[in-house]
């Protein structure tokens, strides 16, 4: 049971932006940072996986090619958060959870959508938003909002681009312990574009990192994030160190090609 990504070429009408990607397959219940510099294709990575862009080569996911998913499979399998907020509409949480339930998996009876949705809302430890309207929600409260869309469905590949960007400290260690556990407790793969290296390094079982001219590595988050791939990767000038805990920290020092370098 993996997700296998090989021979893979996505991107856009006049612009290829990732090619011949070939990865070792991703285990069953593993965590996964998809880092890299602005522009690189870690969005562009998730579409074509989430089907929203057609990725040449073979993507699979347990057996199942991806890219030749009919519409209602692809809603059970592969739940995806893409990297702008949910929309400031009226309907209360409570309102967009059920409706993602329904558009997402049309055999689902009400008991157990909500069953689903109080669970999430536990998981998340959203019950104050619930009965909110989303257009009364901070940028930060509507993130929550549209991760537990994703996570109420239970779908078996989730694709999260970069769903702690504007969440602060103790929203974004929520969020990626509760995205383990998931992961851990159930089996599915998680694929999460960051740019928090050390969130990366403390939560994620392996990273992929992307960088210029399609250079692509993935392993264990302090395999992979060394000086040499963070210098080739995002151009600067950064050391690992250990932190109080144990945990390896990036530091950046600063950015190579500088007048000071
Ligand atoms: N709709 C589009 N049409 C054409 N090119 C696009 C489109 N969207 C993105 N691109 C280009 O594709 C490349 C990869 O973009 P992508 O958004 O995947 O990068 P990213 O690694 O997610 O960056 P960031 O960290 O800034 O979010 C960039 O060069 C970008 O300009």
């Amino acid at each position: 049971m993996s997700l296998l990504i090989r021979d893979t070429a996505v991107g856009y009408r006049r612009r290829k932006v990732l090619e011949n990607l070939q990865l070792a397959p991703i285990e069953a219940g593993s965590l996964v940072a998809v880092l890299g510099p602005n522009g690189v294709g870690k969005s562009t990575l998730l579409k074509g996986l989430a089907g929203l862009l057609h990725c040449q080569g073979t993507q699979e996911l347990h057996g199942e090619t991806l890219q030749h998913l009919p519409h209602w499979r692809r809603n059970q399998l592969i739940g995806y958060l893409p990297q702008s907020l949910p929309q400031a509409t009226s309907l209360v949480v409570y309102e967009c959870l059920y409706a993602a339930c329904r558009i997402g998996l049309a055999d689902i009876d009400g008991a157990a959508i909500e069953q689903r949705i109080e669970q999430v809302v536990a998981e998340l430890d959203i019950h104050s938003l619930a009965l909110r309207r989303l257009s009364e929600l901070s940028g930060g409260q509507r993130q929550m909002v549209g991760l537990a869309q994703v996570l109420v469905r239970q779908p078996q590949l989730l694709l999260l681009d970069e769903p702690t960007s504007a969440l602060d400290l103790r929203w974004q260690l929520t969020v990626l312990e509760r995205v383990k556990r998931v992961s851990r407790d159930t089996g599915a793969i998680a694929l999460v574009a960051s740019h928090d290296l050390n969130l990366a390094l403390r939560f994620c079982d392996q990273v992929l990192l992307l960088g210029p001219g399609g250079a692509c590595q993935m392993g264990r988050p302090a395999e992979v994030l060394t000086a040499a791939s963070l210098a080739q990767a995002y151009g600067v000038s950064a050391r690992m160190e250990q932190c109080s805990l144990g945990f390896p920290l990036v530091l950046a020092d600063r950015p190579l090609d500088t007048p000071s370098a």
